[in-house]
This record gives structure tokens, C-alpha cells and sequence, in this order.
């Protein structure tokens, strides 16, 4: 009963870990009137008294629970122990009932105690953020509380020293490291932004020049402007995410707590009944009782209630200090049983910095006038292959924008179309200009296919009716890619698929370079979204990964979508099932294994706690067994299944 561990019913008056006192305290008291009961000389009633008063500490938490679920009309574990600690004093067995709810109590505190350690790494990322930040107000600085920060302030950021705010970076350059969101231990190169004139929105300023709070600046100075406000900036969405993370159920939780729907009546029924055991048998009713309640224990769910969601949060856990959000027990359940893995290109498995190959005019076109075309309309589109087209041409141009381009609308998987000194311009694959009846005449494709064999990414420009000329870029490999693939194989990953907007030359080109088994190109983005329905028709679990631009459509239908560099990306940060919070293509290997690990340790949980009740259960029935020995296992196993969950916390690939 995954509820009861998140939370504590009543009081708290000895603090924090009243919980773990109180049982303490039970065990105290139930060991003071053991040892006064084996002293002859005193009354039996002060060993009674002592028994007494470990039940009030042993019993308080479970009692307040079990009647917070029976108002809810819920039997569970609690009620369980309770009326076996009851029915226990009334047999006369007070010293096994105290034991019973001093480990018990014990159990309890030590799995809420363990499971605060498993969500403390992510509770830890609250104390990320810089209380204060130092506000620049012309030449003045002043120190302010973050949450005073407002859009566009330009704070000072000191050398070492944590950065406050969300923003771009307008002075300075430095070293930041992001490991506190994103993992990666290594410090990343930041610069500021080129053109303070014009500074777009968050997402769509390049990650070298953009700063989250929480993270660490390096050995210069810099001052940044802030872009988000404290309540959303990365770090404070992360952590309000990470807490949702618990409330969500995984699979097998959620079949685990449909078995307890029905078990635990059973376990009601088959105790009734042998409480009458006496009816049948030639014994007293107290021996019918003892028996009864000892099945009892033997019977209770404790450790498989526990077995899930303690395996489930310390995998979270030790994600998130990877820089991995799995955003729940279901996504790090699909993530640890798919086989097929469905990649986007540009920027998830290439760098999606393009490099500019070939600029070419047609028809007499001026080459100039071209590039000075290419440059004013592709800066205003944020897909990475414009980005890249503006950013070489400006810089091998010298080009400062004069505004000329208007009108700006993306053509999902073709290209953009525009306005151009007032008149159509279109930018895109031959698609996009059979879509605005420009022909294609069979040099252009003559030239698209020498561009082609060369694995470059072609796209023509159509200005007033004319197709005027052709501007090819080349994405390469990201680094890590094929060893990245490599170890997806090595752990079980069969079928890895790329799903582009690209040509198919090109996909198949760089499909080979890094070792994927399958390559689909030319696809829009409701075609990405057809290949997916059909993977998952014969595949049944598909993964994929994306960065959002044109694939999340795909992604959505997915059974866990996996985004990139979601720290720069809100849209992806929000939606994904898993976020890789730095750029880093290697860590999907780490999440898939841990993922794979979790799902072997409930499996070997579940295989304990219902082992050992198929066990202690019989052997408590045929009376081979005393109480105490039955709550030993019972509680001897939940606390087994909860260190075996925190195993996850250390977890690393080998
Ligand atoms: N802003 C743009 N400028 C020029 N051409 C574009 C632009 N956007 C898209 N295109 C053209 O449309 C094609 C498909 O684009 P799309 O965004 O669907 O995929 P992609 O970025 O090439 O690859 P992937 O699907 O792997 O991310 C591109 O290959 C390019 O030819
Ligand atoms: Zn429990």
C-alpha cells in the first residue's frame, strides 16, 4: 500500500522521526517487561504495564493509519496487524503481540527512512538555487532575493559562485558547470550572445550562450539577462516534475494493489475461519486463536506493498543525479522492456549543426543576392538547418540584417516559405516547390544528386516564380553516436530505426556511419507518425528519441518518448516520458539499463515477499511455527526488499 509509506498519520511530537522513536520506545518498554517477567519475584502485573505501554508506541502510527483507510472503507496491512496484535493480548501472548508491533513500527519507520534517502538526491535540487542574486542597475550592483527578479534584469554573476536566473549570457564568457541539471561532470564552454539587438525567446538562443539557475559558473565573470522568472525557471520545473514522479503508479504497482483488493479479504476469511478451528479440532479456542493470528502475520502483504514503488523511487532517484528525468513508474517500466528504439536525425544522433557546403545560383540569379536571400529569410526560422544556413552566411558574408524578409511560415518536413522584398520566396525540398508549382528542371536535379552522393542535405530556393538557386549543408555523426548504438545492441536493444525529414540518401548515409539497422527518409511529420503506428503494430513497445522540432507528433504516439538537451527545451522537458537533461547521446544506454535493472529488482522483490508468505504460510497453518518466528520473516523480508531496492541508488553500467 504504496500511500501509507509516503506519508505519516498523527503526531509528530518527537519530530521528524517520531515514527522511528515511537518504535523505538516499543522495544524499550517490550524488553523491560521481558526481563521483569523472567524476574520471578514481581507481580505479573508490572511486566503487563510495561507490555501495555510498548503497545501505545508500537501501535499509535499503525492504528492512526489502518483508521484513516477504514474510513475509506480500505481493510489493509494495518487493520491486518492490529487486530493480530489484539488478538494476540487477548490470548494472553502480550510479549509476542509487542513484539510483533515493534518490528513491525520498526519495518515502517525503517521503509519511510529509506525511502526519504531514495528521494532526498531529487529533494536535493531544491537547495540548488542561489537564495539572492546581484542585480545590476546601471553601474550599481545590488544584492536582491531571487524571487524579486524580473524578465530582461541583467544580474552579475561572480566567478564560482551559483548562477540565480534563467538567461542568456550579454558580457563575458566563462565556464559553467551544469552537472546539477544536467549530470554532465564536465564544465561547458558558454559565450555570450552575438547580437544583443535582437535576442530571441529562450528556446530558441543556442545553449552556449543561455544559463540555468542552479548551476555553477566558472573562473570569469559574466552578466546574463534574465529570461525566466525563479517560479519557472529549469531547475524549480524540475523539481516540482520529480515530485509528481511519486504520486504516479507504475504497471506493476498498480497489478500488485489489485492482487491486495482480493488477497487481503481472503487472508480475512481463511483467519475467521480458523479461529473456530477449535469446532472441528479437539483443541481450546485460544490455541484456534493463536494459530489464526500467527497465519495472519505469515499471510500480510507487508513486503510485497513495498517491493515496487521503493525499487521504482530509488531508480528515479538515481537517474535525476545522472541528469535523467523518468517521469514516473510507468515510463522506467516501458523504458526497461522495450527492444525497438525509434531516433530522430538532426540533433538527436547528428550534431545538428550543419555546415554550409554549397551555395549555388540558377538562371542568372545574382550569388549575392542569393545569399543575402538565404540569410534574411533563414534567421528568422528556428529549424537547426535555417539556424545554421543564416549563422555561415552572416559570418562569411559580414551580412547585418536589413529586415527585408517578412511572413515567415515553417512547411512542416519541406521547408519555409516566405515574403522577400515583397515578393513569395520558398525554401525546402524539391517537395516544397512542387507544392508552390515551381518546376524542377533536370539540371537542378542533376545538381541535387551530385550534392546527394556527397551526403549532403540539398534544399532549393523558389523566388518569384523561378527556382533560383540550391544551398546544400552537411550534418555529421554526433561523436559518440555509433559506440553510443553499439552498447544499445550489447544490452538487448534489437531493432533501432531512424525516422527523417531528410532525403533518404542522406539518412541511409549516415544510417551506415553509425551502425542503425533500419533508415527511413523523406518523411513529414505525419508520415513519422504512420512509421510509428506501424512499429508499434509489430513491435508492441517502440521508444523514441527526439529533440521535438519535427517529431513530436511521433513521439506522443510512442509508448516512451525520450527527449535530448531538455534543459534548453521546454516544450521537451514537459512532455517527454524521459528527459536526457544534457545533450548527451551516451546516457540513453545508462537509462535503458538502470530501467532494465529496476525491473529485475521488483521482479526478484515480488519473487521474495510472495516467497516468503508461500512459505511461513502453510508452516503456520500445520502449527510448525510460533508468532514470533512468523513476524521475524514477515518483517525479515520487507526489510530485505527494501535494501534490495536501494541498490539501485549505486547503480552504473558495467
Ligand atoms: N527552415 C528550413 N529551411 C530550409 N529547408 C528546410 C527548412 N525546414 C525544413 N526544410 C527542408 O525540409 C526537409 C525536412 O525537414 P524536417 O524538419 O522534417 O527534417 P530534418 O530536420 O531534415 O530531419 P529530422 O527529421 O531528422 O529532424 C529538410 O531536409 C529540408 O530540406
Ligand atoms: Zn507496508
Amino acid at each position: 500500500m504504496p500511500e501509507h509509506h509516503n506519508h505519516t498519520h498523527g503526531t509528530q511530537i518527537l519530530g521528524k522521526r517520531t515514527e522511528l522513536y515511537f518504535s523505538l520506545l516499543c522495544g524499550l518498554f517490550l524488553l523491560l517487561g521481558f526481563i521483569l517477567a523472567t524476574w520471578s519475584t514481581v507481580t505479573p502485573v508490572i511486566p503487563l504495564l510495561a507490555y501495555i505501554i510498548a503497545y501505545v508506541f508500537g501501535g499509535y502510527f499503525i492504528t492512526m493509519e489502518a483508521a484513516t483507510k477504514l474510513r475509506k472503507g480500505l481493510f489493509e496491512i494495518d487493520f491486518l496487524m492490529i487486530a493480530a496484535a489484539l488478538g494476540a493480548a487477548y490470548i494472553g501472548s502480550w510479549a509476542e503481540g509487542a513484539l510483533l508491533l515493534f518490528l513491525f513500527s520498526l519495518g515502517h519507520a525503517l521503509e519511510h527512512y529509506a525511502l526519504n534517502k531514495a528521494t532526498k538526491s531529487i529533494k536535493a535540487l531544491s537547495n540548488l538555487s542561489a537564495k539572492t542574486a546581484l542585480l545590476k542597475n546601471g553601474e550599481a550592483l545590488k544584492e536582491i532575493p531571487i524571487e524579486q527578479l524580473a524578465l530582461n534584469d541583467v544580474i552579475v554573476v561572480r566567478p564560482h559562485t551559483k548562477i540565480a536566473a534563467d538567461g542568456v549570457i550579454i558580457k563575458g564568457a566563462s565556464t559553467v558547470n551544469q552537472a546539477p541539471i544536467t549530470g554532465e561532470s564536465m564544465p561547458v564552454d558558454k559565450t555570450a550572445f552575438p547580437d544583443l539587438q535582437q535576442i530571441p525567446s529562450f528556446s530558441e538562443i543556442d545553449k552556449q550562450h543561455l544559463v540555468f539557475s542552479g548551476t555553477i559558473n566558472g573562473d570569469n565573470a559574466l552578466e546574463v539577462r534574465v529570461l525566466k522568472l525563479t517560479k519557472d525557471s529549469t531547475v524549480s520545473r524540475l523539481i516540482r516534475m520529480v515530485n509528481d514522479v511519486e504520486t504516479q503508479k507504475s504497471p506493476t504497482q498498480r497489478r500488485t494493489k489489485k492482487f491486495e483488493k482480493i488477497y487481503v479479504p481472503i487472508v480475512i476469511a481463511v483467519v475467521t475461519i480458523l479461529c473456530f478451528a477449535f469446532v472441528i479440532i479437539p483443541e481450546s479456542f485460544e490455541a484456534s486463536l493463536y494459530r489464526a493470528i500467527t497465519v495472519l502475520v505469515a499471510a500480510s502483504p507487508c513486503a510485497l506493498a513495498i517491493s515496487t514503488p521503493s525499487a521504482v523511487l530509488s531508480a528515479i532517484a538515481r537517474a535525476a543525479q545522472r541528469g535523467v528525468l523518468i517521469k514516473g513508474g510507468k515510463a522506467l517500466e516501458d523504458l526497461g522492456s522495450v527492444t525497438t528504439i525509434a531516433f530522430d536525425k538532426t540533433g538527436t544522433l547528428t550534431e545538428g549543426k550543419p555546415s554550409l557546403k554549397e551555395v549555388m545560383a540558377f538562371q542568372n540569379f545574382d550569388k549575392s543576392e542569393l545569399l543575402k536571400l538565404l540569410f534574411e529569410v533563414e534567421k528568422l526560422s528556428n529549424h537547426p538547418l535555417a539556424k545554421a544556413i543564416a549563422q555561415a552566411i552572416k559570418e562569411k558574408e559580414q551580412l547585418v540584417s536589413a529586415n527585408l524578409a517578412a511572413n515567415v511560415k515553417a512547411v512542416q518536413g519541406k521547408g519555409i516559405q516566405a515574403t522577400y522584398k515583397n515578393e513569395p520566396v520558398y525554401i525546402g525540398n524539391t517537395k516544397l516547390m512542387e507544392d508552390a508549382h515551381l518546376t524542377v528542371s533536370e539540371a537542378v536535379k542533376n545538381q541535387i544528386n551530385t550534392q546527394l552522393e556527397a551526403g549532403e542535405t540539398v534544399m532549393l530556393v523558389g523566388y518569384k516564380n523561378d527556382i533560383v538557386g540550391l544551398v546544400s549543408v552537411m550534418d555529421v555523426p554526433r561523436k559518440t553516436a555509433a559506440k553510443t548504438l553499439q552498447r544499445l545492441k550489447k544490452i538487448g536493444i534489437k531493432n533501432m530505426i531512424m525516422l527523417t525529414g531528410d532525403h533518404e540518401r542522406v539518412g541511409q548515409a549516415i544510417a551506415q556511419q553509425i551502425g542503425l539497422t533500419e533508415s527511413r527518409g523523406n518523411l513529414l511529420p505525419e508520415d513519422k507518425v504512420t512509421a510509428m503506428k506501424t512499429l508499434l503494430k509489430h513491435n508492441n513497445k517502440v521508444a523514441m528519441v527526439g529533440d521535438g522540432v519535427n517529431d513530436a507528433p511521433a513521439m506522443a504516439l510512442s509508448t516512451v518518448s525520450i527527449a535530448m538537451g531538455a534543459a534548453g527545451s521546454d516544450v521537451a522537458l514537459e512532455t517527454a516520458d524521459v528527459a536526457l537533461m544534457s545533450d548527451k547521446l551516451e546516457m540513453l544506454p545508462f537509462a535503458i539499463g538502470l530501467s532494465r535493472a529496476s525491473k529485475r529488482i521488483i521482479n526478484q522483490n515480488i519473487f521474495i515477499s510472495l516467497g516468503v508468505v508461500a512459505i511461513l504460510v502453510p508452516v503456520t497453518i500445520l502449527g510448525l511455527t510460533n508468532i514470533g518466528l512468523a513476524v521475524l520473516f514477515h518483517e525479515g523480508s520487507t526489510i530485505v526488499v527494501v535494501i534490495n531496492a536501494l541498490r539501485l541508488l549505486a547503480y552504473t553500467e558495467d
